[in-house]
């Protein structure tokens, strides 16, 4: 055994202080296999030797010893450039911390210039249209490995429902949005296609197993599980202390402790899968990135898709109005002293320092519009995938990282909790040489964005018009757009009525959905409503169905329709009942299942009518 572990050290040539730093490591040797025993000696050059302080000797806890390298391993391989990598950019990043660096100092921020749309008018329909046709050459990838923390929901967030007349969840309506783009891109090919839109989702360890059980206890929502691909991301290692010393963890000092490195890891995951390539060889153009709780961003893909395609933008990030200090980031042309100019989100913590730094003494505030000159980011990306898979083979993936250590006291020598660097997926543009195309896209709020990410404690103590980013705010944006979007198309919609669930102001319109393969542009909206239409503010409408048209209808209550997408539905006439109620309810009232008392209503089942097609043909329903 003893000749085995000189042997070794031989072969490793640790020299005789190393062994001295580690000598508990040394007497263990023997356990490890030539890779894990190259990770020691990696380890120990980055100053890790106090990783093996506490070893026991061998024969004392050898799995746990194993299982140490196993994570190492882990650790080293889902990191570009590996563990070196991280320890070293690390420890540039928190001397920067410590430094005080602004990664913007040198930059001064501007208002950009890019695309800005209007919900209905030509240009949009124009953009929809030629959105639509491209979709076809489209890969979405939902990043869904956060948990949510500021939700404070115990399950997934794809698995909440969207809006609670039907109850679909956030899944099966992005699963849903992306099958009606599919056929509806196919049919505006000659002689049709058969193309399947991919659909990548990024979890985690937190999400992995319940978003694969989501998808395959509903049958993938219609998908084809072959179109479907999972992508784990890994959490990184913690650091204890500005030396980016790894830090185990408290309960188990076999293990380092981990943290989430943030959704800026999709890109490396989506390099090392080999997807791209396999896309590029396939004929697709773009990549569509988005978030895992926006029940309103299908609504503005196709439009943002035409953009992307009339503009050749590389890059394009979907934007919306942002109120100053709202928790988004804002998009922001940076330009430096040396003349190098990028346009990028600038993160909402980031935007006010970086304004004050900048002859803006009032920092991140509105403009005389109410909204603050910097567009949103919605972090919904539409990358050109030739250029991206080029820069890509360049950096493998990495992304611009940043540390957010919590420091003890203003000497900044030592952390109150180990940190960890974390990167975003809007960052991508940050490494892109000044040729490439990056531009954005604005559409209004009420269109393109409604996120539920803020418990409703958290909800209730929002400045007063600015967004909840509730459940509440997110399930009343559904209805107010679909109502808005019939209204536009002549429907007349009923005014909405204010009222307050879970102390929170909203308008609530008309109870409007609709699946996605009944409309997924203005465009198809129109050719299935007209103006002699109407919807009282007390009524539900769901619309479930292919070629269903409304003509003539005047709804005061609840209407349900159904029809299989060989059936030709025209609905007629006028349908009063006593409909469905919207029930107060308090988020306290915990005899209620969480995902009904986070949105502070339930919906009461009084009346309604419901009409069903299953046979092919053309039917006409008059009420
Ligand atoms: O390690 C992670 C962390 C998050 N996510 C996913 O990334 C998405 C975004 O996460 P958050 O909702 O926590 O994001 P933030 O609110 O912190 O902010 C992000 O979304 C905002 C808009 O919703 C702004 O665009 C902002 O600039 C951008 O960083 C979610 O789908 C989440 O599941 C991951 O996949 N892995």
């Amino acid at each position: 055994m003893a000749s085995l572990v000189a042997e070794k050290l031989s072969e490793i040539q640790i020299g005789d202080d190393m062994a001295s730093t580690a000598p508990n490591l040394m007497k263990n040797l023997s356990l490890l296999s030539p890779d894990q025993v190259e990770l020691a000696k990696m380890l120990l050059r980055e100053e890790q030797s106090h990783l093996f302080l506490h070893w026991p000797e061998p024969g004392v806890d050898d799995d746990k010893k194993r299982d140490f390298f196993e994570q190492v391993s882990r650790l080293n391989s889902s990191y570009p450039g590996g563990l070196i990598a991280y320890i070293q950019n690390s420890r540039k990043l928190l001397a920067d911390s410590k430094a005080g660096k602004n990664p913007y100092d040198g930059f001064t921020p501007s208002v950009p210039s890019g695309e800005i749309l209007t919900f209905g008018d030509d240009n949009f329909n124009m953009l929809e249209e030629a959105g639509v046709k491209e979709a076809r050459k489209a890969a979405f990838v939902l990043v869904a490995g956060g948990l949510g923390e500021r939700l404070g929901y115990k399950g997934i967030k794809l698995a909440l429902p969207l809006e609670t007349t039907t109850g679909r969840c956030f899944l099966q309506h992005y699963i849903e949005s992306i099958l009606a783009l599919q056929e509806a891109s196919c049919k505006l090919v000659q002689g049709g296609c058969n193309s399947e839109i991919p659909l990548v989702i990024m979890t985690s360890d937190d999400t992995h197993a319940p978003t694969l059980n989501l998808l395959e206890s509903n049958s993938y929502f219609g998908m084809k599980p072959t179109q479907v691909n999972l992508l784990k991301q890994e959490k990184v290692a913690c650091l204890d202390d500005n030396d980016a010393r790894l830090a185990l963890d408290l309960n188990d000092k076999f293990k380092i402790q981990t943290k989430p490195h943030g959704h800026g890891d999709v890109h490396a995951l989506l390099f090392s899968s080999g997807l791209l390539n396999k896309w590029h060889n396939a004929g697709l153009r773009w990549v569509l990135f988005f978030q895992d709780t926006n029940g309103l961003l299908f609504k503005a893909i196709p439009a943002a898709l035409g953009v992307s395609l009339t503009r050749e933008y590389h890059v394009n990030s979907l934007a919306v109005p942002r109120k100053a200090k709202e928790a988004i980031g804002g998009i922001t042309k940076l330009t430096h002293a040396d003349g190098r100019t990028m346009v990028i989100n600038v993160e909402y913590n980031q935007l006010d320092p970086s304004l004050r730094a900048n002859g803006h003494a009032d920092g991140d505030v509105n403009c005389e519009t109410g909204y603050s000159p910097f567009p949103g980011n919605i972090n919904q990306l539409i990358l050109e995938l030739q250029p991206y898979i080029e820069e890509l083979t360049k950096t493998q993936g990495a992304i611009a990282e940043f540390v957010n250590p919590k420091y003890k006291d203003s000497s900044k020598a030592s952390f109150k909790s180990s940190t960890r660097l974390e990167c975003m997926m809007q960052d991508y543009p940050k490494t892109l040489p000044p040729s490439a195309r990056v531009g954005f896209t604005v559409m209004e709020t009420w269109l393109a964005y409604a996120p539920v990410k803020n418990n409703p404690e958290d909800a209730a103590k929002v400045p007063k018009g600015n967004p909840y980013h509730s459940a509440t705010s997110g399930e009343m944006a559904i209805y107010r757009a679909n109502s808005l979007i019939m209204k536009k198309a002549g429907v007349e919609i009923a005014d909405p009525v204010v009222d307050e669930f879970n102390a929170q102001e909203v308008e609530v319109w008309p109870r409007i959905t609709w699946s996605p393969k009944w409309a997924i542009t203005f465009a198809d909206v129109k050719k299935k409503v007209n103006e002699k239409c109407s919807v009282s503010q007390r009524s539900t409408m769901i619309i479930k169905g292919q070629n269903i048209v409304l003509d003539n209808l005047s709804l005061d209550g609840t209407l349900i329709v159904h029809a299989i997408d060989e059936a030709e539905v025209q609905v007629s006439g006028c349908v009063q009942n006593k409909g469905w109620l919207l029930e107060k309810i308090d988020f306290k009232d915990s005899s209620l299942p969480q995902e009904t008392r986070m949105r502070g209503f339930k919906i009461q089942k009084v009346e309604q009518l419901e009409v069903n097609y299953s046979e092919p043909g053309k039917h006409l329903f008059r009420a």
